[in-house]
This record gives C-alpha cells, sequence and structure tokens, in this order.
C-alpha cells in the first residue's frame, strides 16, 4: 500500500520496477543513431543535461543551476532512469558526471523534502507507518545511486564548487573522481540531525584508506577542501579551474573509451564485486569471469596490438 500513497512518488516507484529496455535491444537490430543524434537524451531529462561530447562518451551534468543542483523528486528518478539506460546502450563506453551553474550539487533539496514530510509522513498517524514510508522512500533514493556502481561503464565525477550531502553519496558511487581547487566536499547531514543514508557511510570507507580522516570529516560535517581530498584519497586529480577539468576529463573518457570493452567492463565487475567480498571469492569470480571473457575476439586484436607495438588502439566492437 505505501506506493499508492505516495501520490508524487507513484511514478518513480513504477519506473523502478520496469525499467526502459532499448528498442534496438528489444528487436535485436543494430541502432542506426549516431553520435550527432543527442535527441534521445537531451529531451527525455527535466533535471540533466546529457550530450555526447565525443563518440562512444556521454556528458550527463545536473542541470538545476539556480538551485545549485539540489536534488529534487524529479531528480532522483531521473537518474536512476539515465543510468539504467546507459547501462544498456552499447553505443557508450564511458560516462561523464558534472554539475551546471557554480557548484556541482547542494545535496538534497530540502524544499521538496519539506514538502514532501509535510503532505506524506506528517499525515500517517502513528509510528509504523510512518517509518514504513520513510524506510521505502530512503530505499527509492539509494537505488538512484546504486544506478550509477551497477552502470557497466566508467563513471568519472567532474566536481567544482560546492558538493554537500547527497552530492557526496553520489561522487562516491563514481568510478573516478577529479575536482577543481575550489571544489569543497562537506557531509553535511550530521548538521541536520540525522546519519548520510545513501552510501557515504558506506562507500567512503572502502574508498579513501584514512579512516580517520573519514570519520572527522563526517562527525564534524566540516568541509573538506580539494587538497585535503585529494591527500585522503577521495579524488585523483585536482585542478586550477573547470575547463582544465573537463579538458583532462574529456582526456581520460577518450582514452577509456578506446580500450577493450571487454576488459574494462569486466574490470569495473570484478572491482565491485571484490570491494563486497574476501580475496578468495573474488578470485573465484575471475575464474568464472574470464574463462569465458578470455576467448574474446578482443583478446586476439589487444594481443596482437600490443605484440607489433602498434601506435594507434585496434578498433574493438561495441559489447
Ligand atoms: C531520504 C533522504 C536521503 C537524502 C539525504 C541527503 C542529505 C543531504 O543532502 S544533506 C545536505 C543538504 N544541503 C544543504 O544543507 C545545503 C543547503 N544550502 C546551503 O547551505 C547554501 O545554499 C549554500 C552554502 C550551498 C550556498 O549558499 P549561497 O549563499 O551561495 O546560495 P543560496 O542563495 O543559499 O542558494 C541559491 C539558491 O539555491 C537554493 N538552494 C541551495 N541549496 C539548496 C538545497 N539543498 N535545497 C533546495 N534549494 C537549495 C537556494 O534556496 C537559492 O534558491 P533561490 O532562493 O530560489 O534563489
Amino acid at each position: 500500500m505505501v506506493a499508492s500513497v505516495i501520490c508524487g512518488l507513484t511514478r518513480h516507484v513504477v519506473t523502478r520496477t520496469a525499467p526502459k529496455i532499448p528498442v534496438q535491444s528489444l528487436a535485436g537490430v543494430v541502432s542506426s543513431r549516431k553520435f550527432s543524434e543527442k535527441a534521445r537524451y537531451t529531451m527525455s531529462y527535466e533535471t540533466l543535461d546529457v550530450t555526447s561530447p565525443h563518440e562512444r562518451i556521454l556528458h550527463v551534468q545536473m542541470n538545476r543551476p539556480d538551485k545549485l543542483n539540489a536534488m529534487n523528486k524529479v531528480f532522483w528518478r531521473e537518474i536512476l532512469d539515465c543510468f539504467r539506460e546507459i547501462s544498456d546502450d552499447t553505443d557508450i563506453r564511458v560516462v561523464i558526471l558534472s554539475g551546471a551553474g557554480r557548484m556541482f550539487s547542494a545535496g538534497l533539496d530540502i524544499g521538496d523534502m519539506a514538502d514532501l514530510i509535510t503532505s506524506q509522513v506528517s499525515k500517517k498517524s502513528d509510528v509504523a507507518r510512518r517509518a514504513k514510508y520513510l524506510q521505502s522512500l530512503i530505499a527509492i533514493y539509494q537505488e538512484s545511486f546504486n544506478a550509477l556502481e551497477k552502470c557497466q561503464k566508467p563513471v568519472i565525477a567532474a566536481v567544482h564548487g560546492g558538493c554537500i550531502g547527497g552530492g557526496v553519496d553520489l561522487i562516491a558511487a563514481c568510478d573516478i573522481r577529479y575536482c577543481t581547487q575550489d571544489a569543497w566536499f562537506q557531509v553535511k547531514e550530521v548538521d541536520l540531525g540525522f546519519a548520510p543514508d545513501l552510501g557515504t557511510l558506506q562507500r567512503i570507507p572502502k574508498t579513501v584508506g584514512n579512516n580517520s580522516m573519514v570519520r572527522e570529516m563526517i562527525y564534524t560535517a566540516r568541509k573538506v577542501e580539494a587538497g585535503e581530498a585529494k591527500g585522503m584519497g577521495f579524488v585523483s586529480q585536482v585542478f586550477p579551474n573547470k575547463e582544465v577539468m573537463m579538458s583532462e576529463v574529456d582526456k581520460l573518457a577518450e582514452s577509456i573509451a578506446s580500450k577493450s570493452p571487454v576488459a574494462v567492463q569486466g574490470c569495473k565487475v570484478a572491482l565491485n564485486y571484490s570491494r563486497d567480498h574476501t580475496i578468495s571469492e573474488g578470485l573465484k569470480f575471475m575464474q568464472c569471469w574470464n574463462m569465458t571473457m578470455l576467448q574474446s575476439e578482443d583478446v586476439i586484436k589487444g594481443s596482437e596490438a600490443v605484440a607489433k607495438k602498434a601506435e594507434k588502439p585496434p578498433h574493438f566492437s561495441k559489447l
């Protein structure tokens, strides 16, 4: 019954139970879309601007600059739909995630959440009913960010200015994080009176070696500047400004996109699996994975190119 009570979120829930499958996949027909044809992506979203700067690369930009890319109800649904679609899109090999305007993201849209509390949660007469509603809501929001981790293609976060609360949860689910010199990161939830619940507490300690620093950042809700974030290993590179960062992110994305998708996607799934399992389980996983993937044509193409010291990478087919 929860779904029927969550009026504003009903569509959200339904979308999640019925993920979109590209028509061409269903038909088994090779896509005729060219990369100059961006309509399929650009027309679909209200809070995201999705473009393809180069072949095989997709740039997803959060696009509510007037609200500092605060995450509202529409955003939670769109980011999930968008990354599920990308995951299944064989034309795409790498994704770049950034924010429009003066900062990456101010996190959860507080006004939106206040509306939800007033219109939904507070109307319920009993603690158990309120708790069930909130549990369902948190699970839905979590799934939105899980979609980036589950996306088969590597996701590169490019952060400028503030990255607050949900913004930190979001980039924690990305594969690679770059930022500008003026970037700052704030796990703000403690200041608002609750513990983060969308992945920061689960993912960052497994990403960053300095657990003491992670806890300091979380318990104090203080701003962590770009240099400090790099020092603790949360971001891998810091750039003087957004223009330079985006140019370097493009180069990184192009480099990854030129590699075998069998290899890159295999690495992503295995890295995520191994993070959540023992070494022994991770090694077993690789036996199973590579007993198939080592037979790929990509292994022959890649090995020949290396043996011949080829200057350009071979052409690897879509996966
Ligand atoms: C089940 C829930 C799971 C989710 C959990 C997520 C948790 C979180 O994300 S916790 C963090 C929440 N975010 C914040 O607390 C940040 C709030 N914003 C600010 O502190 C300031 O806006 C900021 C320091 C980021 C920037 O300050 P500045 O003076 O430069 O700009 P403002 O004039 O304040 O903001 C410009 C317009 O953006 C709107 N806005 C900013 N942040 C939010 C937000 N989080 N939610 C909604 N709207 C936001 C702000 O209202 C201004 O709009 P307008 O008045 O229309 O010009």
